[in-house]
């Protein structure tokens, strides 16, 4: 093997349930500091081609009062408030790197938490959702449960913005153009996520999701937090739910202290950037 150049950055590759993260460690520069990734640097990295490829980039960084802070990057640069299967892929690495069973992190919506279960599967507390209009953010004040538009969906912010609407089948409903449209509708002025879901069995959903700043992926944990929510508030479903998405099953526990998601995370390989990638992206 290689050796690896001092001047490179090193990265993991991580997925849950498909949803896959190049994660960057950038701690040690101390909390006030500013993280290394620039919008640039996701949109090169994020390129399935010409870069590493991910869903997310989520990078690590010193956190005053909690275990680490997380930041999180689409693959178009933009940033996200929110990504609950990277902050369950994070959380089970710096669980195993602090020899813990619990952490605690800092996300741009708050102080989070997230425990490994006795089963090996990884939990975290996403917080309560957002049921406010400015908040989530929509555009001007309308009835969340029925947004005026078609297909009649539910918005829910969990960090960043969400648009669930409920089809008899999931499965035939073309996300990539449906999803497409209602990312850039003038309702959402930080544009949107788009999650499809059906109900299929009782307290059992079925969800597929176009996530803002990348498309189609295999998982969205943030948006299942949100589907789970708006199926509740529809009185689809109880508080707890399971949901089969593209790449897995999630568990979503609505409780009185935020949505608690569960599901599976994998640690795929250790990278290194080479000094000419970040020369050529600088
Ligand atoms: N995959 C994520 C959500 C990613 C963020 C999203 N694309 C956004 O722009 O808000 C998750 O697991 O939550």
């Amino acid at each position: 093997m290689e050796k690896r150049p001092p001047d490179g950055l090193a990265f993991m590759k991580m997925h849950g349930l498909g949803n896959d993260f190049v994660v960057i460690d950038s701690r040690g520069r101390g909390a006030e500091t500013a993280g290394r990734v620039t919008p640039a640097l996701a949109r090169a990295l994020g390129d399935r081609n010409r870069g590493v490829g991910f869903d997310q980039l989520a990078e690590i960084r010193d956190a005053a009062g909690a275990d680490f802070a997380l930041d999180f990057w689409n693959s178009d640069g933009s940033r996200a408030g929110a990504c609950g299967n990277a902050t369950r892929c994070v959380s089970d690495h710096m669980m195993r790197q602090l020899g813990r069973e619990a952490v605690t992190l800092v996300t741009a919506r708050g102080g989070l938490s997230a425990v490994r279960r006795g089963d090996g599967l990884v939990s975290v507390n996403m917080g309560p959702p957002v049921l406010d209009w400015r908040d989530v953010p929509l555009s001007r004040e309308v009835d969340l449960l029925h947004l005026p538009l078609e297909g009649d969906p539910v918005a829910v912010g969990m960090g960043n913005p969400h648009a669930v609407f409920f089809v008899p089948d999931a499965e035939s409903v073309d996300v990539a153009g449906w999803g497409a449209r209602v990312e850039h509708d003038p309702l959402f002025p930080a544009r949107t996520n788009v999650e499809f879901a059906s109900l299929v069995g009782p307290d059992h959903l079925r969800m597929r999701v176009w996530e803002r700043g990348t498309g189609i992926t295999l998982a969205c944990g943030s948006g299942a937090c949100a589907t789970a929510v708006a199926a509740h508030l529809r009185g689809l479903t109880g508080r707890r739910v399971v949901m089969d998405v593209d790449g897995g099953r999630l568990e979503l526990d609505w409780r009185d202290d935020g949505v608690w998601m569960t599901g599976p995370v994998a640690h795929v390989f250790d990278g290194w950037l080479s000094p000419e990638f970040l020369a050529a992206v600088a």
